[in-house]
């Protein structure tokens, strides 16, 4: 592997630019450094240069689904989106609720090579809610998996989560749950409010959220284990959480790029590429979720990047898939809803993109410091460039985009992972 310096770039956005040098996939020196024979030379232009984003929450959709996604395709988009690192959920077909299904992702996303892909497990047997999958023997299989999640539905048996969150501690794993209580979401189509009530949707009401996390979190108090909340999507969730980590309770969150910048306003366009899970809610949500990321109530943010097909997007609202793709287009999101806004340096964007993730999911080697002796893996963004959302230019199968248009600040210019180039200048190197 040859050598990759990186001339010209602003670690973190902050001071003079300097050359990073890279070699055998560390980092060897820091500062001016001489182009050494045969390496790749990155002119970096003053750029930002960021630790390697890792996303808790990718939807793949192989097994089964190829036709929406592959482990190649969501691969490249998250090399292109400035990524290292994914966690494929378990909602594939089958699912990912056994050794055989996760050490499968895992072994093709080693194959592919663009980043780490980490399988989620599934925390019951086929996503059903009724009794608790091997967590133990997917965790001691070779795709190692540390996160396990029901995702697409809730753990809603108060029982089995309990269940799940005492099994956790025993394998220091954490249970991410999508937060949905489903006895208050039967039929829903959009937020509960006067805008669904116009157009009448049935209403998925924020306390079918709200409720489940605040549950969760008391049940992880008592278990001592570690909680994840997916997707998180209403500012009374926020309050929740800061109630629940004040009082010493080990919960983790996310908020995704769409929650953070779209709202309910979308329903009125009727267009299906706006349907998604937990649904677009108000401007007041959206601006308090921006200020919980900011204080660190909310950990980090995750794509939940969902691909669906023309056939299930492009029809009448209420036979729509719920999701959104969100791989290639979050850090530009992050820059204009956290970093335009002076809510975040790029500092607090490696906290949220990268080192948070990192520690939730437990990957020692993602989310490093930017020093000498750590592991390449590496973004780097040009802040001031902007470009236009083209869903079918997307690397995706799908391209059920609801950017679709959007001229948005923050390119991705080069992803390194361990001291390879995966992605320069928009293609997969
Ligand atoms: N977010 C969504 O609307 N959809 C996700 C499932 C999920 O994340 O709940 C999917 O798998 O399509
Ligand atoms: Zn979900
Ligand atoms: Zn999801």
């Amino acid at each position: 592997m040859s050598p990759v310096l990186i001339k010209g770039a602003r670690p973190y956005g902050e001071g003079d630019p300097v050359d990073v040098l890279v070699e055998d996939g560390v980092i060897t020196a820091i500062g001016s450094v001489r182009v050494p024979d045969g390496a790749e030379v990155i002119e970096a232009g003053g750029q930002v240069l960021l630790p390697g984003f890792v996303d808790l929450h990718t939807h793949l959709r192989e097994p089964g689904r190829e036709d929406t996604e592959t482990i190649e395709t969501g691969s490249a988009a998250a090399a292109l989106g400035g990524y290292t690192a994914v966690f494929a959920m378990a909602n594939t077909d089958p699912v990912a609720d056994n050794a055989v299904v996760v050490e499968h992702v895992w072994r093709r996303g080693r194959e592919v090579g663009l980043v780490d892909v980490h399988p989620v497990g599934a925390v019951t047997v086929g996503l059903k809610g009724e009794k608790l999958a091997e967590l133990g023997t997917m965790n001691r299989s070779a795709a190692g998996v540390r996160v396990f999640s029901d995702d697409g539905l809730c753990v809603a048996d108060p029982l089995l989560m309990r269940r799940a969150l005492e099994y956790s501690t025993s394998l220091d794993v954490v249970i991410a749950q999508h937060a949905e209580e489903p006895r208050l979401t039967v039929g829903a189509q959009a937020h509960e409010g006067e805008r669904a009530a116009r157009l009448g949707y049935t209403g998925w009401p924020a306390s079918a959220e709200e409720s489940i996390v605040a549950r969760d979190c008391l049940l992880a108090f008592h278990a001592g284990a570690r909680l994840h909340v997916c997707h998180v999507s209403t500012s009374g969730t926020a309050d929740v959480l800061r109630w629940a980590k004040d009082r010493g309770t080990r919960v983790s969150a996310e908020v995704t790029p769409h929650h953070l910048l779209l709202t309910d306003e979308r329903l009125t366009s009727y267009d299906p590429v706006n349907k998604v899970n937990p649904p677009l809610r108000t401007g007041t949500d959206a601006e308090k979720l921006r200020a919980a990321l900011a204080e660190g109530v909310i950990d980090c943010v995750a794509t939940d990047h969902a691909p669906h097909a023309v056939q299930d997007k492009d029809c009448e609202w209420s036979a729509a898939r719920p999701g959104m793709l969100g791989l290639q287009t979050a850090l530009s999101i992050v820059a204009e809803t956290m970093v335009r806004t002076g809510l975040l340096d790029w500092r607090g964007v490696a906290r949220v993109m990268s080192e948070r993730p990192a520690e939730i999911g437990n990957l020692p080697d993602h989310g490093r410091p930017i020093e000498v002796g750590e592991p390449a893996n590496l973004t780097l963004v040009d802040p001031d460039a902007e470009w236009t959302v083209r869903g079918p230019e997307l690397a995706s199968v799908s391209a059920n985009t609801p950017y679709e248009g959007m001229r948005l600040p923050g390119v991705v210019t080069a992803t390194l992972l361990r001291g390879r180039i995966t992605a320069r200048e928009g293609k997969i190197a």
